[in-house]
């Protein structure tokens, strides 16, 4: 009916479609499929993190991302967790809306 109808795309209204270099990237933290929401995509790329072992294990807020894909996503040799805005950046950079 339409109101099934309106809640599945409800639903899809807030997905994102990382470009490629991105999707690679949420992939290899163990992300599956295309479309994600944005807490997803923030979800696997702190994943990412832990498991490439890319933050400071001393001072843990800070990132060292040289050298790594995501550094050249981000372009930058580092970052500091407290503050998000070079990688919210990089997202408007590498998300599509993936809206109907
Ligand atoms: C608030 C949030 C955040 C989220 C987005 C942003 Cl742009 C900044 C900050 N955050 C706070 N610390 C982290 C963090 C720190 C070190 C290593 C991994 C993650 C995160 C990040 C998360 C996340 O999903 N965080 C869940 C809880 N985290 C606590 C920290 N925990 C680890 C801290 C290092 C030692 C092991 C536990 C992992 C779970 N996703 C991210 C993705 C990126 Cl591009 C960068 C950072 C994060």
């Amino acid at each position: 009916a339409a109101e099934n109808a309106c809640r599945i795309t409800l639903g899809q209204v807030n997905q994102v479609r990382p470009k490629l270099p991105l999707l690679k990237i949420l992939q290899a933290a163990g992300a599956q499929g295309e479309t994600f929401t944005l807490k997803e995509v923030m979800h696997y790329l702190g994943q990412y993190i832990m498991v490439r072992q890319l933050y400071d294990k001393r001072q843990q807020h800070m990132v060292y991302c040289g050298g790594d894909q995501l550094g050249e996503l981000l372009g930058l040799e580092s970052f500091s967790v407290k503050d998000p805005s070079p990688v919210y950046d990089m997202l408007k950079r590498n998300l599509t809306s993936a809206a109907l």
